[in-house]
């Protein structure tokens, strides 16, 4: 007997999908079973696309750069205890990274949980993604999934972007409401990011440290890419005609050959600045804390004898990890439109043409140093003889992403690639964390629709590998590059013992990462010259199908950690 439409009903499935609808989500990245299964199949039927993924690490670093590049939380699904486990590691990297995005996971019972009954895949999830996230909630009631989803998306957007994670029990999705109650309990989020607009006088203030310095530089960090304030931050570096540096992911927010590019002189920069002004980027360990010899400190705890101006959306970022002189405490892009409106009333004078001159002599001779290097021919090819091949086919395509990761492949790429437009270089990021690789370009793909490049060291490709199936079978337009020299960092060591287990840092040689492309229906080459390896990344974008390039790169080439060697741990032991 069918119910009266006034006791029409619905249930948690749908009002999940209803708050994540009203709010614009129109994709999912997630691995479903036990208690999702049901919930991505109706969400597909409900006109979202579910991306499904073969380990939800790979999902969740996906969803995270997807809220990088849209500004809109990504969202990815798992399901209980080893599912939201796997998941939780991209979860805390895109906190760290400061992306925007949700991980909802499918939970057990609370009341089987609370009293460690031993249910299914048990876990008190939402304690244990608390230490790394942005904010985690727990929804127990089906009349709060609306507010809840709501919560969700402020606290992944709002103020410095985050990971959240929502807690889903098994037994929420079950219950059942009114249908018109449960329409009406469904909220769309009013303004998720609010503008934060700096105070006047803090706008005075930095302004007034930037026109007595003689020797300024600005520092464009990921957080500048992000904004998406794009022509007011290169009208701000031009009009005030400041030298500029750019973290990774910051590249291309104006182009790597833009006259003002100090990025070719980055240490001569950094060093001899009597000034920084950081626009979204941190003093953390990219930057040596902002102090020491990166900064023409005498050791690694002296403050060097500099001023600082920083943009940054949290107030309490401030003197972390030296002392800020002008806090500009806003979001980027209030901050910039008023420093430059100011700018427009004041004026600005132009850096000295010593300064700047003596930057530019500077670039030209290390770009000078760095052609001689990347012209040279060798077989094997080395890193730099085979970036200098991708980079002649990536100037020609400065729409496309470039996701990257590794050790040397990524250190190498990041002075050897230009980027010519923002958020086009998507990499390892704070952590420095390898595995980002298929997520993001998965991520990339879905949510820009264009082609990507994944460019990997053969160890970094292989944390997320196997989703080359998912990338075949999503058809998406990745081709994926391997800098393949038979190991982590390097493919020449030995075991001392000269037993038969290899170094602990070699693979098996010769390995054929392009046949598992080819396994899956993809296009798998293997790339032993400059001149294959451009033919090959040429055709891979331009058929926009899934592309595997498995390039051979010299076993001997590399440093191990590429430019972060220093940090492994030296003994204190004295040697007899
Ligand atoms: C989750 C995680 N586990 C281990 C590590 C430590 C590491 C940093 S770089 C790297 C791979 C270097 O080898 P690869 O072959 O990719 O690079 P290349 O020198 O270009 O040939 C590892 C394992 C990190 N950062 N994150």
């Amino acid at each position: 007997e069918p119910l009266p439409a006034s006791a029409e009903q619905t249930d948690g499935f749908h009002l999940v999908i209803d708050a994540l609808k009203a709010n614009d989500v129109d994709t999912i990245y997630g691995l479903v079973g036990i208690p999702i299964t049901d919930l991505a199949r109706m969400a597909q039927a409900e006109g979202l696309r579910f991306i499904g993924f073969r380990h939800e690490a790979n999902a969740v670093n996906a969803a995270a750069i997807a809220g990088y590049l849209t500004k809109k939380p990504g969202i990815a699904m798992t399901v209980s205890a080893p599912g939201f486990l796997n998941g939780l590691v991209a979860l805390a990297n895109a906190t760290v990274n400061c992306f925007p995005m949700i991980m909802i996971s499918g939970s057990s019972e609370r009341e089987i949980v609370d009293l460690a009954q031993g249910d299914y895949e048990e876990l008190d999830q939402l304690n244990a993604a608390k230490p790394y996230v942005k904010a985690a909630y727990r929804i127990n009631h089906v009349e709060d999934i609306g507010i809840g989803m709501a919560r969700a998306i402020r606290a992944a957007v709002s103020g410095r972007p985050g990971g959240v994670y929502l807690d889903v029990p098994a037994k929420l999705l079950g219950q059942a409401m009114d249908a018109a109650a449960g329409k009406k309990s469904i909220v769309k989020v009013v303004d998720p990011a609010p503008a934060q607009v700096p105070a006047p006088e803090a706008i005075t203030r930095a302004l007034d440290v930037l026109k007595n310095a003689k020797r300024p530089v600005i520092m464009l960090g990921k957080g500048a890419s992000y904004a998406q304030a794009d022509a007011d931050i290169r009208a701000f570096v031009e009009k005030t005609g400041i030298p500029y540096l750019a973290m990774s992911m910051a590249k291309g927010l104006l182009p790597d050959n833009h006259p003002q590019a100090a990025i070719a002189a980055r240490s001569y920069a950094l060093k001899e600045a009597d000034c920084v002004m950081l626009i979204g980027a941190r003093l953390n360990w990219l930057l040596s804390h902002g102090k020491g010899p990166t900064w023409g400190g005498k050791d690694h705890k002296d403050w060097a004898d500099k001023k600082f101006v920083q943009i940054d959306i949290s107030a309490q970022e401030m003197d972390s990890n030296v002392p800020i002189d002008a806090p500009l405490a806003g979001d980027i892009g209030s901050t910039v439109a008023a420093l430059l409106k100011e700018i427009e009333k004041s004026g600005f004078n132009k850096p000295d043409a010593s300064w700047t001159g003596s930057i530019k002599e500077k670039s030209d001779a290390n770009v000078a140093k760095m052609a001689k290097t990347l012209s040279a021919k060798t077989s094997p090819m080395n890193f730099m003889t085979a970036l200098s091949a991708m980079r002649d086919v990536l100037k020609t395509r400065p729409d496309i992403c470039l996701v990257n990761e590794g050790a040397n492949t990524l250190d190498l790429a990041r002075s050897v690639i230009d980027m010519y437009e923002p958020r086009k270089r998507l990499d390892s990021g704070t952590w420095g964390v390898m595995g980002i690789g298929m997520g993001y370009a998965i991520g990339a793909a879905v949510t820009t629709g264009k082609p990507v490049v994944a460019l990997e060291g053969d160890s970094a490709f292989g944390f997320s590998g196997m989703e080359v199936e998912t990338i075949c079978r999503y058809n998406l337009p990745v081709t994926v590059v391997i800098f393949n020299n038979n190991g982590v960092y390097k493919g020449n060591d030995v075991n001392p013992t000269g037993g038969a287990d290899p170094a602990p840092t070699v693979f098996v040689k010769g390995s054929r990462y392009d046949m598992l492309m080819q396994a899956f229906g993809g296009v798998g080459v293997t790339a032993n010259t400059p001149e294959e390896l451009s033919k090959a990344l040429t055709e891979g974008i331009a058929s926009g199908k899934p592309t595997l390039i498995n390039v051979v790169i010299d076993e001997n080439a590399g440093t191990e950690s590429g430019r972060i060697s220093h940090l492994n741990p030296q003994s204190a032991a004295k040697k007899k």
